[in-house]
């Protein structure tokens, strides 16, 4: 089966199209004022919406009230929000009823352990993310280019398909593919210059790495 690919954190024309025209499924704003590559929801909308029934639009959010949700679902539109922070899986019903959108649950990963709480999720979110827990101290929960220890997913499945993130880029996509077999990827820093900063050539290589592994 083709691996899935979502590339993250995209904040400008040019980045949006070459994810596009490459052929990514998924591709995400990140709606948080702390990261280098948060959009306010109303610029999110504007820029996405040339990517509307090309791919699945996704909002990146990190705990998001009430009214942030119908804030993103009224000018975004998002087909996903993806669920960055300590959400709990009672949260998601509300999340889907306020935004008519499904969910993506990131959930961080350092060792064996960490993948029990994907079972109290397994009935709530349309996807799991995989991606690595961020060093002490960090301000961001994701985007920050580390991985985990892709063995550990070894034996393990998971009754929706779901994304490995975490520290992925144009060189390492193929061996993570090969060990973890997962069925979709997810990068954001390893495809830019510098945080924040997207890098076309760098997105290309990425998906036709992945796309040819
Ligand atoms: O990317 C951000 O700035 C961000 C901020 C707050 C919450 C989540 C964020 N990103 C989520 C993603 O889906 C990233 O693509 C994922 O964490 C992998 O990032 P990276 O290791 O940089 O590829």
């Amino acid at each position: 089966m083709t691996t899935k690919i979502k590339i993250c954190g995209l904040t400008t024309p040019d980045t949006l199209d070459v994810a596009l025209e490459g052929g990514a499924d998924f591709v995400g704003a990140v709606v948080f004022p702390k990261s280098p590559r948060h959009l306010e929801p109303e610029a999110a909308a504007a820029l996405f919406e040339r990517a509307r029934g090309r791919a699945k639009i996704v909002a990146v959010t990190v705990d998001p009230d009430d009214a942030l949700l119908q804030q993103i679902a009224r000018t975004l539109r998002p087909d996903f929000i993806q669920l960055h922070g300590s959400e709990t899986p009672g949260r998601a019903e509300r999340v889907r009823a306020l935004t008519g959108a499904g969910v993506i649950k990131a959930l961080p990963i350092r060792q064996a352990d960490d993948f029990a709480a994907a079972d109290a999720w397994s009935d709530e979110a349309d996807h799991l993310m995989f991606d690595a827990k961020p060093p002490e101290g960090s301000a961001l929960p994701g985007g920050v280019g580390h991985s985990f220890d892709w063995t550990l997913l070894a034996g393990r499945a998971f009754r929706h398909p779901w994304f490995l993130a975490g520290g992925l880029n144009p060189d390492n996509v193929a061996e993570a593919l090969r060990i973890t077999g997962t069925p979709m990827v997810d990068v954001s820093s390893g495809v830019e210059s510098t945080p924040g900063v997207k890098d076309a050539g760098r997105i290309a290589a990425f998906i036709q790495n992945a796309r040819r592994s």
